[in-house]
């Protein structure tokens, strides 16, 4: 039994929680043939047909609803069923068009206040960014599944509005996002799944690339991953961040899950392609079923399917759709962006420190203790400029804080660390994501 469409149980949209893969989105739809309960939320939308915008008060009862759940629609004619979807389109199209339109207009103000800061500079630009605002999406998702009183179930609610915020965003400003490519890879999903279908969406090469693309001006925003829950740091991520200026705007956690893909059988694979995070996330199902394949590391996961599908013996770890590990991406852009606090963000950010002063790391990390901040993530680098400049072994500590960079204690850690390392950077503050909770 599907118990998706329980209408009471906690339920936490993507932005918020676990994106919904594809497949749950599948799952979400009720088994075919099952009768359906009278539509209270169609009610909904034809009494308030009229009213500017919805609010947080249940759906006026609808007499036409009401009736058709004491006589079953079985035994209304299809026909007169089907005009009413008409009229309630029709009476959609209208109210997503009243929708667009405000949107349109918090575009201008936006635009407004960013050129009377002077903070505009050419599209696709640091104000272009601001387009996105995670924090009100978030509010957003949750405002929709408050008022969402069923049939429909919360993720199918969540799914259609990340399509409206969607195509919000790109009403207000043409957005291009970075990702992974090419498509089918996991950053792809992860970006589909944060941004919608209506935005433009680039492939790059490599995740150094995502932030040189953004940097340059060459998208808006760049979605890379940061760490895997089985394989730990994505390498490549941290030691961009190292050097970039862009910021941090959000998280996303996206469940992964790999499949081996041949054409040929399993004890005749000679050389297995994929790319290193996939190769980590595998190792154990590698060293025990193909334990004298070569593994060659490729860009990315669909390169390497698109590989494996032109050779014999030859297989690739890729993509699919369903739950399994999950990685951590995070979006980057431009510029600070939203500079409110959602009540529950998450700050990044890296320091080196100076490796011959005994204690030196305990002092810095002591600066966060003495601010009552909690750390909930601590990783390093090496630190290679400065190792090349100024000798071994200087390494980047990267730590994740709870709070946001404008609160107060966080403010006064920022200056506690600067007074004691090398370098500080804060790499960005955005809401915070709960872990997802594993479904098996
Ligand atoms: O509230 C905003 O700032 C908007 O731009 C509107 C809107 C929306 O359509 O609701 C669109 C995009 C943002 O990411 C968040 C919300």
């Amino acid at each position: 039994m599907d118990d998706r469409r329980h209408r009471d149980r906690p339920f936490t949209p993507p932005g918020i929680a676990a994106t919904p893969t594809a497949s749950a989105r599948t799952a979400a739809a009720p088994p075919a043939g099952q009768p359906q309960p009278p539509s209270t939320a169609v009610a909904g939308i034809m009494d308030h047909h009229d009213q500017p915008m919805a609010t947080d008060a249940p759906p006026a009862p609808d007499a036409d609803a009401n009736a058709s759940s004491s006589a079953a629609p079985l035994t209304s004619d299809l026909a007169d069923l089907r005009k009413k979807i008409d009229s309630v389109d029709a009476q959609l199209v209208h109210l997503l068009n009243q929708r667009a339109t405000i949107s349109v207009q918090v575009g201008k103000v936006k635009q407004l206040a960013s050129e009377s800061s002077g903070t505009a500079p050419s599209a696709p630009s640091a104000s272009s960014s601001d387009v996105y605002v995670p924090r009100r999406e978030r509010e957003v998702f949750e405002k929709v599944v408050r008022l969402n009183h069923g049939p429909l179930a919360h993720e199918a609610v969540v799914a259609i509005y990340r399509e409206i915020m969607s195509a919000s965003i790109s009403l207000q400003q043409q957005v291009a996002v970075a990702f992974l490519g090419p498509a089918g890879t996991h950053t792809h999903q992860a970006a589909l799944d944060r941004f919608g279908d209506s935005v433009l969406f680039v492939p790059i090469s490599t995740i150094a690339e995502v932030f040189t693309a953004v940097e340059q001006g060459r998208a808006t925003y760049g979605l890379v991953p940061l760490e895997n829950s089985t394989f730990g740091s994505v390498a490549q991520s941290l030691d961009r961040f190292m050097t970039t200026t862009l910021q941090i705007r959000a998280e996303s956690y996206l469940p992964i899950h790999h499949h081996l893909m041949s054409n040929s059988t399993l004890h005749t694979i000679r050389r297995v392609y994929s790319h290193p995070e996939a190769f980590g996330q595998c190792q154990k199902f590698l060293d025990t079923h193909l334990p004298d394949a070569a593994r060659i590391n490729v860009a990315s996961t669909a390169h390497a399917a698109e590989l494996a599908a032109k050779e014999p013996y030859a297989a690739a770890i890729c993509n699919a759709d369903a739950a399994g590990n999950t990685t951590r991406f995070v979006v980057i852009a431009r510029g600070q962006g939203d500079a409110t606090p959602s009540g529950n963000d998450a700050t990044l950010l890296c320091f080196t420190v100076d490796h011959r002063a005994p204690g030196a790391l305990c002092d810095a990390l002591k600066v966060f203790k003495d601010c009552g901040i909690n750390l909930t993530r601590i990783d390093s680098r090496p630190d290679r400029l400065r190792n090349a400049r100024a000798g071994l072994w200087h390494y980047v500590w990267f730590v994740e804080l709870e709070g946001h960079r404008v609160d107060a204690k966080v403010v006064r850690a920022v200056e506690g660390l600067t007074a004691s390392c090398l370098d500080v950077k804060v790499l960005g503050s955005y809401p915070k994501v709960p872990t997802p909770t594993p479904t098996a």
